[in-house]
C-alpha cells in the first residue's frame, strides 16, 4: 500500500446540508454492491444523513439511512419501500490499495470537497487502529461511546486486518488477539450479539466468548455499533469444516453430536440468565401465525415460491394444532454452520445477533428452543447441497447425530417433536430463500430444493433432508 498526502477536511465539512449531496452519488453507486447491504442489486431511492462524527479530521463516523424499493414478484413494487439505517466508516483523502479497490467509494464530483477520494476506512490501518485506540480508553466523540469491561486490559499497538469473509457485517482483527464486529445495518436498541454474550459469560457458560469492549451511539436513538471479543485464533467454522469433510469423502457425525451438546449448553445457559416465558408454553397458533406471515412477505418478494405455497402453508397449519411443552426462551436465532468455531476440539458459539432483517425487538424476545435446532438442521442440508454431487444421506446423519448430541445434553430430543420441527424447518427455509434473493441470488435453488422437498411431503416424519 502507498499512502500519499491525506487531504484535510474543512471546518465546516461536518455540515450534513453539504456532506450529504457531496457523497449521494458515491453512495448510491458503491452501497448496493456491498455484502452487507440488504437492498442488493436494487436502486438507492433516498438517503438520509442521521448522525456524523469526526473520528478524525480525514475519518468521519457515519449513519445513513437509505431506501429502496422492497423486493417485489410482480416488479412492479407497489410495497412501501425499505428504510434502513447503516454504518459506515469514509476515510477521506488519497488511498492507494490496489488490492481492495472496492473500499475506494471515488472522487466527489460537486460541492467543496470536490476532487477528493473517499474510501471505506476500515480498510486503512490507521482509522482500523484508531477504533481499537477508542476503545482500549472509554470516553466520547460526539454521540459515540466506547465503553470495556474494566477487569479486562487491551494492549495498544496490535496490528488490524480487515476479515474478508462473506458477512452480514464488517470485522477488524487485531493482532490475532481481538476481533472488532462493526454491525452494518443499525437498528434502535441494544444488540442481542452484546447483550447475550455477556450475560452468558456471567453465567460461566464457556461456549461463548465474552465481549471485552463495544461503542454505541446516542444519536438519532441509541443503538449498539460495534463488539470487541477474544479472537479465536486457527479456528475454523462450522461451514468450512463440514464442506471439507465433504469434499473428502468423510461423515461429520462426531462433530456434529458435539454440536449439538454445545447448542444445549447455549440453551440451557440462556434460560438461566434470562428470564423464560412464565405464561407456559409458547401457543402454537400464534407462532404459526407469524411464519404464515412470514411466508406472505416472502411469496410477494420471491415469485420461485409461489407454487409450493400450500404446501409450506399445510407445515403451519399443522403445527398451529399443538403446543409444545417447551416453554420459550432466548435462543440464538440465527443459527447454523457458520456460527459454530472450532478451537482446541470446542465448539464456541458465534454471532448472536438474530437474523439481521428482523427488529430488535422481536429479535430479543423468548422463542422456542426449536427455532435453533431447525436452523442447524438446515444448515447440514445447505452443506449436502453446495455443491454436485448433492449428499443428502450424508445431511441425514448429520441431523441425526446433531439431535443425538442435542438431546444427551438438554434432556429432550428435539426429534420428538417432529411437526413443530417441520414447522420450524419450513419458516427457517422461507427465511432463507428471502435471504439469498436479497444477497446472494446464485443461491437461491439450495434453499429453494428444501422448499420444495418440505412443501410436497406434508406427512413428513423422519429428517429426511
Ligand atoms: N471470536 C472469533 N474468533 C475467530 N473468528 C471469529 C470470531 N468471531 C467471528 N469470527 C469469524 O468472523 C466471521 C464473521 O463473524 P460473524 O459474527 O458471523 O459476523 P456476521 O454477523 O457479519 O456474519 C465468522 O464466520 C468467523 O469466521
Ligand atoms: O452472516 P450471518 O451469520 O448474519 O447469517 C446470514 O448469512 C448466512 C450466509 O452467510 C445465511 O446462512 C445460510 O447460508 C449458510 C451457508 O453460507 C448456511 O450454512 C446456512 O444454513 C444458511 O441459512 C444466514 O441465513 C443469514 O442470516
Amino acid at each position: 500500500m502507498t499512502k500519499t498526502e491525506s487531504a484535510t477536511l474543512r471546518p465546516d465539512s461536518l455540515d450534513p446540508a453539504w456532506l450529504l449531496p457531496s457523497l449521494s452519488g458515491l453512495l448510491r453507486t458503491w452501497l448496493p454492491r456491498q455484502r452487507w447491504f440488504a437492498g442488493k442489486g436494487r436502486p438507492v431511492t433516498d438517503l438520509v444523513l442521521l448522525s456524523v462524527t469526526e473520528l478524525r479530521p480525514d475519518c468521519l463516523h457515519l449513519l445513513v439511512r437509505a431506501e429502496y424499493p422492497e423486493l417485489s414478484a410482480s416488479g412492479t413494487s407497489r410495497a412501501a419501500p425499505v428504510r434502513d439505517c447503516y454504518q459506515l466508516i469514509l476515510g477521506f483523502g488519497e488511498f492507494l490499495m490496489p488490492r481492495h479497490h472496492t473500499a475506494v467509494l471515488g472522487r466527489v464530483r460537486e460541492g467543496p470537497l470536490t476532487g477528493l477520494l473517499v474510501y471505506d476506512a476500515l480498510h486503512d490501518p490507521r482509522s482500523a487502529s484508531l477504533l481499537l485506540d477508542r476503545l482500549r480508553t472509554p470516553g466520547t466523540a460526539g454521540a459515540l461511546r466506547f465503553e470495556r469491561d474494566g477487569a479486562v486490559t487491551i494492549p495498544a499497538g496490535l496490528p488490524p486486518r480487515l476479515l474478508e469473509a462473506e458477512q452480514s457485517n464488517s470485522s477488524l482483527v487485531y493482532g490475532d488477539a481481538y476481533i472488532l464486529k462493526l454491525f452494518r445495518r443499525v437498528r434502535p436498541g441494544i444488540n442481542p450479539d452484546l447483550e447475550v454474550p455477556w450475560a452468558l459469560a456471567r453465567q460461566g457458560c464457556t461456549r461463548v466468548l465474552a465481549p471485552v469492549a463495544w461503542f454505541r451511539t446516542s444519536s438519532p436513538w441509541a443503538a449498539t455499533l460495534g463488539v470487541l471479543q477474544p479472537f479465536l485464533r486457527g479456528a475454523d467454522d462450522g461451514w468450512t469444516q463440514a464442506l471439507a469433510a465433504l469434499a473428502a469423502g468423510r461423515e461429520f457425525t462426531e462433530e456434529a453430536d458435539e454440536m449439538g451438546q454445545a447448542t444445549a449448553e447455549v440453551h440451557l445457559a440462556l434460560a438461566a440468565a434470562f428470564p423464560v416465558e412464565s405464561q407456559g408454553p409458547p401457543r402454537s397458533e400464534r407462532l404459526a401465525a407469524g411464519m404464515q406471515e412470514r411466508l406472505r412477505d416472502a411469496l410477494h418478494a420471491v415469485p420461485e415460491l409461489l407454487p409450493y405455497a400450500a404446501g409450506l402453508r399445510s407445515a403451519f397449519t399443522e403445527a398451529a394444532a399443538l403446543d409444545s411443552p417447551r416453554p420459550a426462551q432466548r435462543i440464538h436465532g440465527d443459527l447454523h454452520l457458520g456460527q459454530v468455531l472450532r478451537a482446541e476440539r470446542q465448539w464456541h458459539v458465534i454471532d448472536f445477533e438474530g437474523e439481521p432483517a428482523r427488529p430488535l425487538p422481536e429479535r430479543r424476545r423468548v422463542q422456542s428452543p426449536v427455532r435453533d435446532v431447525a436452523g442447524m438442521l438446515r444448515s447440514f442440508d445447505y452443506a449436502a447441497h453446495a455443491r454436485r454431487p448433492w449428499r443428502p444421506e450424508w445431511a441425514l446423519r448429520c441431523r441425526e447425530a446433531y439431535c443425538a448430541g442435542y438431546a444427551a445434553v438438554a434432556g429432550w430430543d428435539p426429534r420428538s417433536e417432529p411437526e413443530l420441527l417441520r414447522a420450524y424447518e419450513t419458516d427457517r427455509a422461507v427465511y432463507e430463500v428471502l435471504y439469498e434473493a436479497r444477497h446472494r441470488p446464485d443461491w437461491l435453488p439450495v434453499p429453494m430444493a428444501a422448499i420444495s422437498r418440505l412443501a410436497e411431503r406434508p406427512g413428513l416424519r423422519r429428517l429426511i433432508p
